[in-house]
């Protein structure tokens, strides 16, 4: 069992098809930026951090073998593709703010006269590669960072049970994860009693994608339907929720899977903290508030259908935005790997 989404070597990308798990663990080549665009779209790969990174790689592996006549036709090239590359997907921001960067270093790499234009390609190829390391980095660090926070709530060195939604492990980022790296950093301290995670219907991302990661960790865990929410933290003692992000706005109000807000009322009902884990690529302060973030809405056959079989009633109409937007008023803490913030310390903390 491969919990390596991305595979990336000698200018060759390979993607981990997602919707073939957990049945068939099978790589796809990626040989530029209309492949990335098409297993973006259709979620072969997906997770906010993977997006960009696999967008951003299916960039380099292209530009790598095509000859450009000047600085400024690979730079135009290049900006072209990135704003390509960010209509994949239209909730996470994570691509969008890759993109802008991206595009702000090939420009001041094509006004830099001592650039050449060899070197200004392979500068920033290995800008793009170093987004792999750094990311598995950060999210380490907010693994270490909400352990730490989730264990200061409860006593003494009693254990923690957790609730996750949707899949924000190795197989949505480079790797380890960002709210499942904080449940295998709790994982490794031997202070995880036990984790439920949510199917998180109708990509299944938890059934298929989280369950699969839980089981190759060996971590105490079980599988819960997204309609058994309230009634689990009716009837056990759950610590603390933990979702990622695929895009948290300046106040703090953040976009996730679907499902994520109801789980966050539930949260407050039962009074268990509700915490967001995202890196600062998650974070748009550009957006000053949730009911800004585009939704994503996917096809109907997401929902009438799982693989070839249908499921639901042929000609029924369907409502399927892929995320919803939590307020800022139901998240207790926003993990990143600078450390935990409320949400109103986003924009102190995050603005350059
Ligand atoms: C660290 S992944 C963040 C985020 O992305 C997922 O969405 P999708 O599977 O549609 O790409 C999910 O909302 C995760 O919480």
């Amino acid at each position: 069992m491969s919990l390596k989404a991305i595979r990336y070597e000698n200018n060759s990308l390979e993607i981990l098809d997602q919707l073939l798990l957990p049945a068939q663990s099978k790589y796809i080549q990626v040989k530029g930026v209309e492949d990335g665009w098409k297993v973006i779209n259709k979620m072969q790969v997906r997770g906010a951090p993977a997006i960009a990174i696999v967008g951003c790689l299916s960039l380099a592996v292209e530009i790598h073998n095509k000859h450009f006549e000047s600085k400024k036709e690979l730079r135009q090239d290049i900006e072209g593709k990135l704003n390509y590359l960010v209509s994949s997907r239209p909730t996470a921001v994570n691509m969008k703010i890759a993109a802008e960067e991206l595009i702000a270093l090939v420009n001041e790499y094509s006004k830099n006269a001592e650039l050449d234009l060899d070197t200004m390609k392979s500068n920033f190829i290995q800008s793009i590669e170093k987004m792999l390391e750094k990311d598995i980095a950060d999210n380490r660090a907010i693994g270490e960072h909400g352990a730490s926070k989730i264990l200061l709530s409860i006593p003494g060195d009693s254990l923690v049970r957790v609730i996750t939604h949707c899949n924000t492990g190795s197989l949505a980022t480079a790797g380890y994860g960002t709210a499942l790296g904080v449940i295998r950093m709790l994982h490794n301290m031997k202070r995880i009693e036990h984790v439920y995670c949510t199917e998180t219907r109708p990509y299944n991302q938890g059934a298929r994608l989280t369950a699969y990661e839980l089981v190759h960790d060996k971590i105490p865990s079980t599988l819960i339907c997204d309609s058994m929410v309230a009634a689990l933290m009716k009837h056990r003692n759950i610590s603390a929720v933990i979702v990622g992000a695929d895009r948290v706005a300046a106040n703090g109000d953040t976009a996730n899977k679907i499902g994520t807000y109801q789980i966050a009322v539930i949260a407050k009902h039962h009074g268990v903290p509700f915490y967001v884990a995202a890196p600062q690529t998650s974070i748009d302060l550009k957006i000053i508030s949730g009911d800004r973030i585009v939704i994503e809405e996917r096809p109907d056959r997401e929902m009438t259908h799982i693989g070839e079989h249908r499921i639901a009633a042929k000609g029924i109409p369907c409502w399927n935005p892929a995320f919803d937007v939590t307020p800022a008023s139901l998240i207790a803490g926003i993990i990143t790997e600078k450390g935990v913030f409320k949400p109103d310390e986003l924009v102190r903390e995050f603005a350059s």
